[in-house]
């Protein structure tokens, strides 16, 4: 199936738009008028750039207020159609949309607005171009692809048919299923954008929310199988105008597009076996089974402190590797690794981030699959020297230039750590704290960022994505968003930083751009777990009594319950599935640090109504202490 995406979905200029389009390995283009009318180059120019990457203009668009006018408006419509049959000629495009009039000069009546299509698909056909029309969800008239539909049958010329848009059926929450009442052939051209769900005007949330297909919340996947169902084959054109995107990398939302079709296209072919659709068969999307490891980067002192942090928190070493300057740490299924060797990516990451978690380790079925998957969803793949008693482990590159580790059970890497690591006893072990597993694992990013990572692991993963929440920090907004799967063995928060301010952005800019900002490990027993982490001097993150005073009021817990709380510096939470408490570590220089969970019953989230106060403690913990005034 050929792939296409419309100029105006990217930022740059025309070139600039068109290169990061080719380079994330689209086929087509829709050029967008006023891309084209901006920009300084000739019509054949532009044809010659287009052709020379390797690209074909799939549709020029848009063609506005043409249907259903009185004269002499009407005879102006059919002039200016022709002299954008001209600019067409020249830059070698044979398909022009028309969207739904919006003009309030239009008359409306389905045969009139049939006749002028019939009476455009002629003079169209005299140059070999052809016409397709496009229900705008605020048309005047016509806000409906039935409705479309209706005009071109009876408009019933060979060169004139139908554009489907995925936002305009689904944002007024038209039944797909009338899509298969229409001939593929007729079908001109597919037009794709997913959008967040919000509650705004049809026309303001086209044009400035649409995102890819898969970054929203609109059933872009059934609108897909529909238009399968109906036999078309022709481009598959994303047309996504919003704000941020506008302003973004024109490489980074390309390839994000790309990735995004590859992927509905993967979904569709899945769903629908029984229709043959013309794509690359991929493994499935990948189950993960935990997190195997997590895996720092570090000098030899910060390393230390590492360690020495790590033991408060109830591990211990057990391990060391067998080549390289590596040591494993253990508590429950949790295993960390500290690295520091002077070679390879770790050492890269730590000279451009610091000490920091560059690395995950994911248990699935099939590692090498699973890279395989990755690989044709755009992911880069990343492999490096790999030494004597040293497996190649299938990875990728990940958020902030990190890697994701595959390890599985049905090949070596499932005995990794009896291979590469021997035993090591440590003497400086302390008590274990009951740490078992880890909960989740928090990735911090740029705002902008966030779609980009969300659509990667939404992709490649079997994974879903929570509704945005807002994190407060005193300093600004945070967003706040959940990859996990149905078991809990996939959980990973993604939070987006605004501004440089917040305890997020400031934990990337003096990380410059590191991701795994917070480790969080699951007790089964929290006080339990406090008690240990007390004893081992775990320096803890002090909440503020207020907050306590607060729970009690707000929840209506009693004055023990409240006390046993405050006494350890634990945070609390209760859904209707269950309750929730988190203990938090001080930080790890510049903002990094670990959390300690319990989730009583089903409850969900992540303690988000409790991530002011603990963001607020722990500003007040890396301020340097005040200085007493005289
Ligand atoms: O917002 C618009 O005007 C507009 C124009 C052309 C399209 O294809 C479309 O979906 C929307
Ligand atoms: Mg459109």
């Amino acid at each position: 199936m050929k792939t296409s995406i419309a100029t105006v979905s990217i930022s740059g200029d025309l070139r600039e738009k068109l290169e990061a389009i080719a380079a994330a390995g689209f086929d087509g283009v829709e050029i967008f008028e006023n891309d084209f009318l901006a920009y300084d180059r000739s019509p054949r120019e532009v044809a010659d750039m287009v052709r020379d990457l390797g690209l074909e203009i799939t549709l020029f668009q848009p063609f506005r207020d043409f249907e259903g006018l009185p004269e002499p408006q009407r005879a102006l419509a059919f002039d200016r159609a022709e002299r954008k049959f001209d600019l067409m000629g020249e830059l070698g495009t044979s398909l022009v949309l028309v969207c739904s009039t919006v003009s309030p000069l239009a008359l409306g009546g389905i045969d009139r607005a049939a006749a002028d299509f019939r009476e455009l698909g002629e003079r169209a056909a005299r140059r070999s171009l052809r016409v397709g029309y496009e229900a705008l969800a605020w048309g005047r008239h016509i806000n409906d692809h039935r409705d479309a539909w209706e005009i071109v049958r009876r408009a019933d010329h060979p060169n004139v048919g139908i554009i489907l848009d995925s936002f305009h059926t689904l944002s007024r929450g038209i039944d797909v299923a009338s899509i298969r009442a229409i001939p593929g052939d007729r079908i001109f051209i597919v037009q794709l954008a997913d959008a967040p769900k919000m509650d705004m005007d049809l026309l303001s949330w086209s044009r400035h929310y649409r995102n890819m297909p898969g970054e929203g919340d609109l059933p872009v996947t059934d609108f897909m199988r529909a238009v399968a169902a109906t036999g078309y084959v022709g481009p598959l054109s994303l047309e996504v105008f919003n704000d941020q995107f506008r302003s973004g990398s024109p490489r980074t939302i390309a390839a994000d597009g790309h990735r995004s079709l590859v992927y509905l296209m993967d979904q569709v072919a899945r769903l629908e076996p029984g229709i043959a659709i013309p794509v690359p068969v991929l493994p499935p999307r990948v189950d993960v089974h935990g997190i195997a490891f997590v895996e720092f980067a570090a000098d030899e002192a910060e390393a230390l402190q590492l360690a020495a942090l790590l033991r408060q928190l109830g591990f211990k070493r057990t391990g060391r590797h067998r080549s390289k300057s590596v040591e494993r740490f253990a508590q429950g299924d949790i295993n960390i690794v500290i690295n520091t060797d002077r070679e390879g990516l770790a050492h890269a990451s730590y000279l451009t981030h610091g000490t920091s978690a560059y690395a995950i380790g994911m248990l699935v079925d099939n590692a090498a699959a699973t890279v395989e998957r990755a690989r044709a969803l755009g992911a880069q793949v990343f492999s490096q020297r790999v030494g004597p008693d040293e497996l190649a482990i299938p990875a990728i590159r990940g958020v902030g230039g990190g890697v994701i580790y595959f390890l599985d059970e049905t090949s070596a890497l499932g005995r990794v750590w009896d291979i590469e690591f021997d035993a090591a006893a440590d003497d400086e072990a302390l008590a274990d704290a009951g740490l078992r597993r880890i909960d989740h694992v928090a990735q911090t990013m740029n705002y902008e960022e966030m779609l980009t990572w969300i659509l990667f692991y939404r992709s490649i993963f079997v994974a879903d994505k929570s509704p945005m929440v807002d994190v407060v920090d005193p300093s600004g907004l945070v967003r706040s968003q959940v990859i996990s799967n149905p078991d809990g063995t996939l959980r990973l928060t993604i939070n987006g930083a605004e501004s440089h301010r917040t305890l997020a952005g400031r934990f990337i800019a003096e990380t410059f751009g590191s991701s795994v900002q917070h480790l969080a490990f699951a007790s089964d027993d929290i006080f339990k777990s406090a008690k240990a982490l007390a004893r081992n001097k775990l320096p803890s993150l002090q909440i503020s009594q207020n907050y306590y005073e607060d729970l009690a009021a707000r929840l209506g817990l009693d004055a023990d319950f409240i006390e046993r709380l405050r006494a350890a510096n634990i945070l609390y939470d209760r859904d209707e599935g269950g309750e929730f408490f988190q203990l938090y570590s001080t930080n790890l220089g510049e903002g990094f640090f670990f959390e300690i969970v319990e989730r009583r019953g089903l409850y969900a989230g992540y303690g988000a109504v409790n991530a002011p106060f603990r963001i607020a403690a722990q500003k007040r913990s890396l301020r340097p202490a005040a200085i007493p005034s005289l």
